[in-house]
């Protein structure tokens, strides 16, 4: 016979079990009883797979980013000027590479299936409550001077990539990215490659030649700046946009970040996401076009970006599920 007593210790131990089981359902991360999270299935190769439709038989040789020891080595030197290329701009971007010049970090490339998301600037953010959902890729990439702090829910707080120019540099990186979040220097001409210069070697400032100013004093650690490879410009202006490698206009045609980004991405991951991208369309005058700021789409006049072109090719990104949309478009 079970003693009294038995009984008494077996119905604490059950009223523990269930204690134990409320308390990690609640929780929702399942410390004690871990159910495998629910992650997207990520297919190695799929992404590169259904972009080849779209980009046609290009090399996947390219780095992603510009380092020294390729650079040497580069036998025929690029056909294009900035942004498409590093033509005539090879000395600068020597003595760039000579301070900082680093791969993609370990944590990265050795990932067996690369799930990652591009999150663009887009007012669809707002509300969206997609920050959680967002923290959970392998790799999430934002785009200039976008703000996390006071926007967690909607757009989250990982950072694994940003990608900038010195005009859309944020005068406060600490604050808006992680400690190990790669800031990824996107040169569209000359004076970008000398302005990084500036900052990383602690060089005399030069304030002419942007066309809005960027930070003079920028804190961050050299370890985390990477030069984005103009060949990612390239595919996008050419094989996304059809755009001419060789413009004389003043206002030259180019690509959003964030249409650069998703090609970047296209070439890096296995996975595509995408979020906060599409823009009100030209005769909405007062939608505001950022998810942190209050902005309309006449502050892009003059930028050299055709929005309607790259709604086409996110569009027929979408089409063929090369990538897939988290937000509306
Ligand atoms: C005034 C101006 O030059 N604005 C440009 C700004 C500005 O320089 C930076 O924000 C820094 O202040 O940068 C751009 O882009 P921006 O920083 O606005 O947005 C980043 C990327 O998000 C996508 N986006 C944004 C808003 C929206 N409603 N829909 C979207 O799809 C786009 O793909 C966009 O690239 C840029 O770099 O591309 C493009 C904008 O033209
Ligand atoms: C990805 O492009 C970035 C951004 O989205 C564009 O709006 C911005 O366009 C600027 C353009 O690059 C500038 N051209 C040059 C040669 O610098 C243009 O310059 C006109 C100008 C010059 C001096 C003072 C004010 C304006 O300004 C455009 C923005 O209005 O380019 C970004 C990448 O740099």
């Amino acid at each position: 016979m079970v003693s009294k007593s038995r009984w008494k210790l077996l119905a604490m131990l059950a009223l523990v079990l269930a204690v134990m089981v409320w308390y990690s359902i609640s929780r929702e991360d399942s410390f004690y009883f871990p159910i495998p999270e629910k992650k997207e299935p990520c297919l190695q190769g799929e992404a590169e797979r259904k972009a080849s439709k779209l980009f046609g038989n290009y090399s996947r040789e390219q780095p992603i980013f510009l380092q020294l020891k390729d650079y040497f080595w580069v036998k025929t030197p690029s056909a294009y000027e900035l942004p498409f290329g590093t033509k005539g701009s090879e000395d600068l971007l020597l003595r760039v590479l000579a301070i900082t010049s680093y791969s993609i970090p370990e944590s990265i490339q050795s990932l067996k299936c690369r799930r990652c998301v591009v999150v663009g600037n887009g007012h669809r953010l707002r509300n969206s409550s997609l920050g959680e959902a967002i923290n959970k890729y392998d790799v999430v990439i934002r785009l200039n001077n976008a703000p996390v702090a006071g926007y967690e829910g909607d757009v989250g707080s990982k950072t694994t990539m940003r990608l900038f120019y010195p005009e859309s540099a944020h005068f406060n990186p600490k604050v808006e990215n992680n400690p190990d979040t790669l800031l990824v220097l996107v040169a569209f001409k000359a004076m970008d490659f000398h302005w990084i210069e500036t900052i990383l070697s602690d060089k005399k400032r030069v304030r002419k030649g942007f066309w809005k100013q960027p930070p003079l004093i920028w804190d961050v650690n050299p370890k985390q700046i990477r030069i984005l490879n103009p060949f990612f410009m390239e595919i996008a202006a050419d094989k996304l946009l059809s755009l001419p490698m060789q413009q004389p206009r003043k206002i030259k045609q180019k690509p959003t970040t964030g249409l650069l980004a998703i090609t970047l991405a296209l070439h890096l991951c296995d996975l595509v996401h995408i979020a906060g991208f599409g823009y009100p369309d030209a005769h909405n005058k007062k939608q505001t076009i950022h998810y942190y700021e209050q902005i309309t789409l006449k502050s892009m006049a003059g930028s050299g970006h055709n929005v309607s072109q790259e709604a086409l090719a996110i569009k027929r990104m979408l089409e063929i599920g090369a990538v897939k949309n988290l937000t509306y478009f």
